[in-house]
């Protein structure tokens, strides 16, 4: 269980003008700016939940979690993840909770990957038979066999994602924070990470918080999206409300042989093609039979999809609606 109760989190930044004089000037008299990157952020996440943690750049989604692994301290606010005070029992936290940050590696760049896991088994005091079997385990799921004998450096961006993601694994966290996993990955790697995560967290119960700005990733792996924006949770909800929140808006595209139809009032045409035509509507204002019918009446249709309108652009409604 992790509880985030009224917490906030300043830093006090040195501000500094542009320019070869005022460098001079910074070194006698400093000016100092406060930055407000948690403003009384409350929240709860139950025991084997995943919620997706999600905001624009600079929202304060980094500093949640550096609070939530105990690396920073808030000004105010309690947060105890698993009854513990990540901060104050750093020791017996590190060892609840597993991180992967996606543009960071925790692997030793020089040596072969089993040499990293083995450091980890002896600085977590892993006990050489669990070790051995979430090894195991993890190089069956992750296909890691031919990794292992690796050095980090000598790996792809997926191989050596998939060896980032088995690290933290190997004591059995019961948190795991994920900071984009997926970031800059293909899109079979990015497929197998996510099915991974679902295992893990279905097979050990595991309580995940990922961090992504990839709405594949949250629609793939979460129900519950945290919004945060300036430092403030905005929305807390299921992402299929948040959807109907935000849009009602349905997208229609048709494939047509005969001459290119007239939009109609109600329609906002999105894209226009070689014979097809991809429009949006208020389904409340004009039904979609309506519209379909409105476009079959001036030319021949070969194909008509109906869809609602995407994460993204429900993420990118929302950052508009919270002007965040
Ligand atoms: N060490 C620091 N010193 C000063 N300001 C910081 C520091 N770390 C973060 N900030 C500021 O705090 C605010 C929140 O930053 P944070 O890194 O938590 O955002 P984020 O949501 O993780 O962003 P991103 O998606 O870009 O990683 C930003 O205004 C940032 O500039």
């Amino acid at each position: 269980m992790i509880e985030f109760q009224s917490i906030c989190k300043t830093y006090r930044v040195a501000k500094r003008q542009a320019g070869f004089k005022n460098a001079v000037k910074s070194l006698f008299f400093r000016e100092y700016e406060t930055i407000r990157a948690l403003d009384d952020v409350s929240f709860s996440i139950a025991d084997g939940d995943i919620i997706g943690y999600i905001g624009p750049n600079g929202a304060g989604k980094s500093t949640s979690v550096k609070v939530m692994c105990g690396i920073l301290t808030p000004d105010s606010g309690i947060c105890r993840v698993n009854g513990k005070i990540p901060w104050q029992e750093r020791a017996a936290h590190v060892k609840d909770i597993g991180v992967v940050f996606g543009q960071r590696s925790q692997l030793w760049w020089d040596v072969p990957v089993i040499d990293s896991f083995e450091l980890l088994r002896d600085m977590y005091k892993i006990d050489e038979k669990r070790y051995r079997h979430n090894l195991d385990e993890l190089t069956q799921l992750l296909d890691l066999s031919e990794l292992l004998k690796t050095p980090a450096r000598n790996l792809s961006l997926g191989q050596r994602m998939r060896c980032e993601i088995a690290a933290p694994l190997l004591h059995d966290p019961k948190v795991l924070f994920l900071d984009e996993p997926t970031i800059g990955l293909d899109a079979v790697s990015k497929i197998a990470v996510r099915q991974f995560i679902q295992k893990i967290n279905a097979q050990k119960h595991t309580t995940i918080v990922l961090t992504t700005h990839d709405m594949m990733d949250i629609e793939a792996l979460t129900k519950r999206v945290l919004l945060i924006g300036h430092g403030k949770i905005l929305l807390d909800g299921n992402l299929d409300e948040l959807k109907k929140h935000t849009s009602t808006d349905k997208k229609i595209t048709v494939k047509y042989t005969g001459s290119t139809p007239a939009i109609s009032p109600g329609m906002k045409l999105n894209e226009s093609k070689e014979n097809q035509l991809t429009i949006s509507l208020n389904p409340h204002i004009l039904p979609v039979s309506d519209a379909i019918a409105i476009i079959a009446a001036q030319t021949d249709l070969l194909d008509v999809s109906v869809t609602d309108v995407s994460t993204e652009e429900v993420v990118a409604a929302l950052y508009k609606e919270y002007q965040v």
